[in-house]
């Protein structure tokens, strides 16, 4: 569990700056809408005095102006004030609700664009379940927030309306009813920090909790392949006791103030109107009215503390949303130049040097090689070897630690890498695509293609016939990561987004398992078509896509061990064989 401290000034700072972020007017209406609903709870209150006065409680006949003159103009205006009232709260309810949707949008919507645009480096070292983590849940815990701060603006503004009221009946007793409540908030603050500590451990417990069911829903193919779903399920038990606890410990605290509280003022009360109607010799009116605006300041007062003690709880989360955020947004990539460098004649990497973060040696490490343009490059390799992280650096994902990576020998590096990768046909080893229809996943390279243009794009990946064959065509769901469809038809869906796009360079990161032999053979076709037009580069993992390449560079330890023609370079490649 998280040391028990006390939120930091920091913690209320980035609260602060949060909520400037909504926008002064937005602010500037739901607090008019506090300001009015605690007046009109005072009117309220006040507008007691003289139907108690009618009702005879003290004799009745003091003099009043029209309606409160009469028991049922003084009952009318009662009842209007309160309708008034009531209608004001539910203004302000409603209007603090749209602000923390706004807070909430505001903040997950920035979340999602700084992760968008990182570093792919610096994104690697993130743990995804801790980023679902935080953008959804924390967002929504530090959100709530800002309704439990306009509760507690409405009950600060309370205050003093209830005070006034009770001081124009009795400034002595209200100043000693003042006195208790500062007492009593100065007793509770070491409740305070405990709020804090426990808002800290419950959003530990909570990662824990989110992280474990990512990961038994990722891998729940091993779990059920090698039995494992009672362990998975007891870890998966011990998260949720622990989050549990947590959340058990943060209502008790608030519960044990709110006791405390509840019982001082009543033991207050009661004193109260004895000393007032004995001590200060007070009507019973008067101590009657006095009394419900001591219980109703009580009340505010306890739910001040119980606002302040659920703010603090949260603060946590906003801190980490917001620490995310910073890392994110300090490890952007350079915004995307207009254009991208061109490839005619060659793609040339010299002297590269790329090294993944945290890695103590480099993945690769003195690269000099030449691809030229149009042709087919196979890069080939033992596992580790550096094939996938070369592929990342073509695509400009990885900028090399050393050396440079050049287009007809323009740099593609900072603003130029955006706009690179723009021309650039990639094809993932898993062959992801989105849980969406077939012409969503296709979009997904040029959102404005036309039906015609999707087509063309599955013909030159040998595609167009399954995609026909499809109950829904182009409004086919694959599924999750695309399993509704096989590994080889995936990985052709998936050329066909690549090609969508006219690349200039497409890069092939091949399937490791093993496609059924017509796939096998769609997809070489497929190639081979596209062979002269467009630059390829394969990471290739069987025989039949390394002996079309026009050139092959083999990759050991991350470092060039050949490159030249298919024939020349077969016998370092027994792996292939
Ligand atoms: N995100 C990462 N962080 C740290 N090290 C990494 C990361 N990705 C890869 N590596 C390391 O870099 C080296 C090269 O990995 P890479 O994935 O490029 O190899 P590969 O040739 O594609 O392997 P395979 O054929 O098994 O996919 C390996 O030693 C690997 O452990």
């Amino acid at each position: 569990m998280a040391p028990i401290d006390g939120a930091g000034p920091g913690g209320w700072r980035a609260l602060a700056g949060e909520l400037a972020r909504l926008g002064r007017w937005r602010l500037a209406g739901v607090t008019a809408l506090v300001v009015v609903s605690a007046v009109a709870e005072g009117a309220g209150l006040l507008l007691l005095l003289p139907l108690l006065d009618r009702l005879g409680v003290t004799g009745g006949g003091s003099a009043a102006p029209w309606p409160l003159s009469t028991l049922e103009g003084a009952l009318g205006l009662y009842v209007v004030v309160v309708v008034a009232a009531a209608l004001v709260m539910r203004a302000r309810l409603l209007a603090a609700a749209r602000l923390r949707l706004a807070f909430t949008d505001g903040l997950r919507d920035r979340l999602h664009a700084a992760l968008l645009r990182m570093e792919w480096s610096g994104f690697q070292r993130l743990r995804q379940a801790d980023l679902v983590h935080t953008v959804i849940g924390e967002v929504g815990r530090a959100a709530m927030m800002v309704e439990w701060l306009v509760a507690a603006g409405a009950a600060l503004v309370t205050m003093p309306v209830l005070l006034a009221v009770g001081g124009m009946l009795s400034p002595e007793m209200m100043a000693a009813t003042l006195a208790a409540v500062v007492v009593a908030a100065l007793l509770s603050r070491p409740l305070d920090r405990r709020s804090a500590a426990l808002g800290r451990a419950m959003g530990e417990a909570a990662r824990g909790l989110h992280a474990e069911l990512t990961e038994d829903l990722g891998g729940l193919r091993v779990i059920r392949a090698f039995g494992a779903e009672e362990a998975r399920r007891s870890r998966f038990a011990e998260g949720m006791r622990e989050l549990r606890a947590r959340q058990i410990d943060h209502v008790a605290a608030v519960a044990t103030s709110g006791a405390g509280l509840r019982a001082g003022g009543a033991v207050a009360a009661a004193g109260g109107m004895a000393v007032a109607v004995h001590g200060f010799g007070m009507a019973v009116a008067d101590s009657l009215v006095f009394v419900l605006a001591f219980a109703r300041l009580t009340m505010a007062g306890l739910r001040l503390q119980e606002m302040r003690r659920h703010i603090l709880f949260a603060l946590p989360a906003l801190e980490g949303a917001l620490a995310l955020l910073e890392r994110a947004e300090s490890a952007a990539e350079p915004p995307s130049a207009a254009a991208a460098p061109s490839l005619e004649r060659e793609l040339r990497l010299e002297g590269v040097a790329v090294r993944h973060a945290g890695a103590a040696a480099p993945a690769l490490a003195d690269i000099d090689l030449a691809i030229p343009a149009r042709g087919v490059t196979a890069v080939v390799g033992p596992s580790g070897a550096g094939k996938s992280t070369l592929a990342d650096l073509l695509l400009g994902l990885l900028p090399p630690e050393r050396g440079w990576l050049l287009a007809d020998g323009v740099a593609v590096v900072g603003a130029a890498r955006g706009a690179w990768r723009r021309t650039v046909g990639y094809v993932p080893q898993d062959a992801f695509l989105f849980h969406d229809t077939i012409r969503a996943n296709l979009r997904v390279a040029d959102p404005a293609a036309a039906d015609a243009a999707l087509w063309r794009a599955l013909e030159d990946a040998a595609a167009a016939e399954l995609v026909r064959g499809l109950p829904h065509g182009l409004e086919s769901v694959v599924g999750d990561r695309g399993a509704r469809l096989s590994g080889g038809e995936r990985q052709r869906i998936t050329l066909a987004r690549a090609l969508l796009r006219r690349p200039r360079l497409l890069i092939l990161d091949e399937a490791t398992s093993a496609l059924d032999a017509e796939s096998e053979r769609r997809v070489q076709a497929a190639l081979e078509r596209l062979r002269g037009t467009v630059t390829i580069v394969v990471i290739a993992h069987r025989a039949a896509t390394v002996r079309m390449a026009d050139h092959v560079v083999v990759l050991e330890g991350g470092r060039v061990a050949a490159s030249g023609p298919w024939q020349d370079v077969a016998g370092r490649t027994p792996w292939l064989a």
